[in-house]
């Protein structure tokens, strides 16, 4: 089966990245905790770095909303498209991550829509992976449920290290 597909890179190996808003699903500081482990899988896998910021501008941009939500792209409601983001460009949205408002968002549960397999999914778009056939990768493109403890595939390491090489470490 075909593997991981690249788009476009960044120029830089360290990003910034900002949580616009949070899902009411989970607490505050579990939406954030989720996020930053979840950007943090690719940062272990490859030569990147990451720094949240408060405030002002950021790479990665991050935001929940329904339906129309300022780009060309609505979501459609609960089910569905679960959730976009845009490849590395250097206009503003390039990077950003959005998140369909209308999914119920749950963590270390094998109901509703586990945050962090849908967050690794789409902060690796704003990476610049694209869509792999392989299905255990987390760029699969169909949400097959909550995977205690999952890891990235080899593929989706292989992917993110054709962009930006190996975690060179401390
Ligand atoms: C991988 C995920 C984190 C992000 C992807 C979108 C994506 O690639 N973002 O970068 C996603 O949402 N895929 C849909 C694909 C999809 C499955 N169905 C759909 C019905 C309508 C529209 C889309 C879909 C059938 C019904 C199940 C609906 C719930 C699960 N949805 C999906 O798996
Ligand atoms: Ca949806
Ligand atoms: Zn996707």
């Amino acid at each position: 089966k075909k593997r991981y597909a690249l788009g476009s890179r960044w120029s830089k190996t360290e990003l910034t990245y900002r949580i616009i808003n949070r899902t009411p699903d989970l607490p505050a500081n579990e939406v954030d905790r989720i996020i930053t482990e979840s950007i943090e899988k690719w940062a272990d896998a490859s030569g990147l770095t990451f720094t949240l910021v408060k405030s002002g501008n950021a790479d990665i941009l991050i935001s929940f909303a329904p339906g129309s939500h300022g780009d060309d792209n609505p979501f459609d409601g609960p089910g569905g498209v679960l959730a976009h983001a845009y490849y590395p460009s250097s206009n503003a949205i390039g990077g950003d991550a959005h998140f369909d408002e209308d999914e119920r968002y749950t963590d270390a549960s094998f109901s509703g829509i586990n945050l962090e397999w849908v967050a690794v999914h789409e902060f690796g778009h704003s990476l610049g992976l694209g869509h792999s056939q392989i299905e255990g990768a987390v760029m699969y493109p169909f949400y097959t449920g909550y995977v205690p403890k999952f890891q990235l595939n080899s593929d989706d390491i292989a992917g993110i290290q054709a962009h930006y090489g190996e975690n060179v470490g401390e």
